[in-house]
């Protein structure tokens, strides 16, 4: 039995938290997943520390409602409260700092954002909202490119629900043989970190924003990357503690926003748009995934959700449109068997080639 979103937002809408404010219109809710066995994750994000005390105490609460749904085999919610400004005290968290048995914890921070040293490039890709295919697209772009000739990185910074572990067929635990330097995956021709590869499930879904930036920040500067051309970073959906603290102390050079046809979609992209503003990333562009969709059987292509949103809204907000991906069985099922539908051939393969040579060529890797 699967369970779907939809359901489970149903649920929550029906709850009170902070009061008597629903966590679904109250926008709380962060990086919702649910696995085809019915494992439930997401985040609940509170605007204030005081916020995320109260959200703590009614976790539990939370998470026995999801429970209850038929069909979910398990719930872990997280509460995530927003960094401290720069100097401020750090919050006290009820959980310790991340103990990833490699390396150190989070180092103090000084001047502007850092280029990460062997890396020619290092180009995001984020989502206003969950589910829109945000880890598909960083996985297959960071193959494309590969088979395009660049030395690709691919870093899997989706704390709260990191998929590339999947995508890309790695179950490998991360291996650091002399304690400091972490060894990454390589798949498909990409070299491949990810969160996931150094975690139990559900650890990191109660870390704060002091916790979070202390996992990336190992995950960037202690992993052997060796000499790269780009390092594609899987963002987690929306604007929490790890854009925040990816755009502070690392040098981006450009930021992808995907986003599907939905108006809803839409403008949750808008506002990653202005995130990656106020940081100066330059905004390389919008990807509409799910643009059309493929009949599996009959391989007709019809507008599942209205066509063409995605690069209007990028034409009004001024930001390059960059293409867009069809909605097609062969891309879940290539994400659920780790072989990323742009390592073969096909229409989408075509479609994720095209993305990187423009990428390539307009010299942005
Ligand atoms: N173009 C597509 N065609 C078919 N299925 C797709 C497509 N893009 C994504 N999917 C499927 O939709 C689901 C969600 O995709 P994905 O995990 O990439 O989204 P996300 O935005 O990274 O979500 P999250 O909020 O979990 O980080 C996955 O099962 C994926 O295989």
């Amino acid at each position: 039995m699967t369970v779907k979103r939809e359901e489970i937002l149903d649920a929550l809408s029906r709850l009170k938290v902070l009061g008597d404010r629903d966590p679904v219109s109250a926008d709380l809710i962060r990086a919702l997943s649910v696995s085809p066995e019915g494992a439930v994750r997401f985040v609940l994000e509170a605007a204030t520390a005081e916020d995320a005390a109260k959200l703590e105490a009614q976790r539990g609460a939370v998470q026995q409602v999801v429970e209850a749904i038929p069909g979910v085999t398990s719930a872990t919610v997280g509460v995530s409260a927003p960094m401290p400004a720069s100097g401020a005290a750090q919050p006290k968290g009820n959980t310790p700092p991340p103990d990833l048995k490699i390396g150190g914890h989070a180092k103090p921070h000084q001047g502007g954002p850092a280029k990460v040293p062997g890396i020619d490039k290092v180009i995001v890709v984020g989502s206003g909202k969950g589910g829109v295919g945000k880890s598909t697209v960083s996985a297959n772009l960071a193959v494309a490119l590969a088979r395009a000739g660049r030395k690709v990185g691919l870093l899997d910074a989706d704390i709260y629900g990191p998929s590339q572990p999947r995508m890309m067929g790695v179950t490998k635990r991360a291996a650091s043989p002399d304690g400091k330097v972490i060894e990454p995956s390589h798949a498909h021709g990409v070299t491949m970190m990810s969160i996931g590869l150094m975690l139990d499930e559900g650890q990191a879904v109660a870390w704060r924003g002091p916790m979070l930036m202390g996992a990336l920040q190992q995950l960037l500067g202690q992993v052997n990357w060796g000499e790269l051309d780009v390092l594609i970073v899987d963002l987690p959906p929306g604007t929490g503690d790890i854009q925040i603290s990816l755009g502070q102390r690392t040098q981006v050079d450009g930021a992808v926003v995907v986003s599907t046809p939905q108006d809803v979609a839409l403008i949750d992209a808008r506002r990653a748009i202005d995130m990656f503003a106020k940081f100066k990333t330059p905004v390389l562009g919008l990807i509409e995934n799910m643009t059309t969709y493929i009949c599996p059987n009959c391989g007709h292509e019809a507008h599942l959700f209205g066509h063409g949103g995605v690069e209007e809204e990028a034409r009004k907000i001024g930001v390059p449109f960059l293409g867009g991906l069809p909605l097609a069985l062969e891309v879940r099922e290539a994400g659920d068997s780790g072989r990323p539908v742009a390592a073969g051939d096909g229409p989408v393969a075509g479609a994720y080639a095209v993305l990187a040579r423009s990428l390539i060529d307009s010299g942005v890797v």
